[in-house]
């Protein structure tokens, strides 16, 4: 879908799919005939339920796991706020392409096929504390490529991203759409020093001073503060929610990301889960205004999707319990007595 103007946008994030009530009741039904004792599987088991609402199967199956790596550049780098040069995204993009990054180790650990998408990496966003960091169009081509890089019949997904100074474009975000200063929001990212950490602050109080008059409208302050791979996973994220496809969410950026769906819809979010919490600090805070509670906790910081490719791994324990364990009938064991 080709999104031409913010109220489009917005019309399309507000016209969501509810998940399939009837497939999740008989997913719980059958958790409760499983060979164990009721609930004795903990999130495991939810995360079946989870699959089964949102594939409309009871016993859900993850023949196709897709994760789409986006990519894109920020005008706010040049302020000092990665600890890595802006070139290294292009490098990396030629890293996954050649095979050598953890996604590409993590996507076939998890048996997902991964694809990666460039968002006009030789035309950084512009410097948010001086100007949006994207006009409409920009933002609405970010989404529009984002919405149409998710296959309509996978069984699971996640997008990830890539993009030096991304940590504080999603500070921003966040700040602006959930309230607090710079100093809430802004973490080490990529590993920048004290000084650094005082610039991503810097910059954050200036991008909410500078757009302050936008807040009231999140898709506007995607456009001003977030960046294109921002922009697509937000655009990935409601394709997959009209596909009815369940998602996994990755770290603070993806989840920075998707904020503005929460926001123009009360349940936007509901066929998402969130795969891990990053040691970003911020990423904690916004699954916790989101109500997400994460699968993992494994002091990973690295983007890219790796969080959602390892909690995939998860998802498979699931449904290898929920599809393939004897019924209580089925083994001739007896069932609960008090
Ligand atoms: O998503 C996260 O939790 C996360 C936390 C720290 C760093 N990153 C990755 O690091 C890059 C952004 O960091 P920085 O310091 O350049 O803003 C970007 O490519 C992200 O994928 C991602
Ligand atoms: C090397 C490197 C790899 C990454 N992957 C996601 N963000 C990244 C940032 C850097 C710097």
């Amino acid at each position: 879908m080709i999104f031409s103007t913010l109220d489009e946008l917005r019309a399309a994030c507000r016209d969501l799919p509810a998940g399939d009530e009837a497939a999740a009741a008989e997913a719980i039904a059958r958790q409760g005939q499983l060979t164990k004792p009721p609930g004795s599987l903990g999130r495991l088991e939810d995360l079946a339920i989870w699959l089964a609402r949102w594939q409309g199967r009871a016993i859900p199956r993850l023949d196709r796991i897709g994760i789409v790596v986006f990519a894109g550049n920020h005008g706010i780098a040049a302020r000092g706020v990665s600890a890595f040069p802006i070139e290294v995204t292009a490098q990396m993009v030629a890293n996954y392409a050649a095979g050598g990054a953890a996604i590409n180790r993590l996507a076939e650990a998890a048996g997902a096929a991964l694809s990666v998408v460039s968002l006009d990496l030789d035309v950084p966003t512009a410097d948010f504390t001086r100007a949006p960091a994207m006009d409409d169009a920009a933002f609405l081509a970010a989404v529009s490529a984002g919405y149409g890089a998710v296959a309509p019949d996978l069984d699971l997904f996640a997008v990830g991203e890539m993009g030096i100074g991304n940590t504080t474009a999603a500070a921003a975000l966040c700040a602006a759409l959930l309230g607090g200063g710079g100093s809430r929001w802004v973490g080490r990212g990529t590993g920048v020093d004290d000084a650094g950490l005082v610039r991503k602050r810097e910059a954050v109080d200036a991008g909410l001073a500078r757009h302050a008059g936008r807040v009231a409208d999140p898709l506007a302050v995607a456009a001003a503060l977030g960046g294109r791979e921002l922009g697509a996973m937000l655009g990935a994220t409601l394709a997959a929610r009209r596909h009815r496809i369940p998602m996994l969410l990755d770290g603070f950026v993806a989840t920075a990301a998707v904020l503005p769906l929460a926001r123009l819809a009360a349940d936007g979010l509901a066929h998402c889960r969130a795969a891990h919490v990053s040691a970003e600090p911020g990423h904690k805070a916004v699954l916790s205004a989101l109500g997400l509670t994460p699968l993992l906790d494994l002091g990973m910081r690295l983007g890219e999707g790796t969080g959602a490719a390892t909690a995939m791994l998860l998802a498979r324990a699931a449904i290898a319990c929920h599809a393939g364990m004897a019924t209580f009938a089925e083994a001739g064991v007896a069932e609960k007595t008090v």
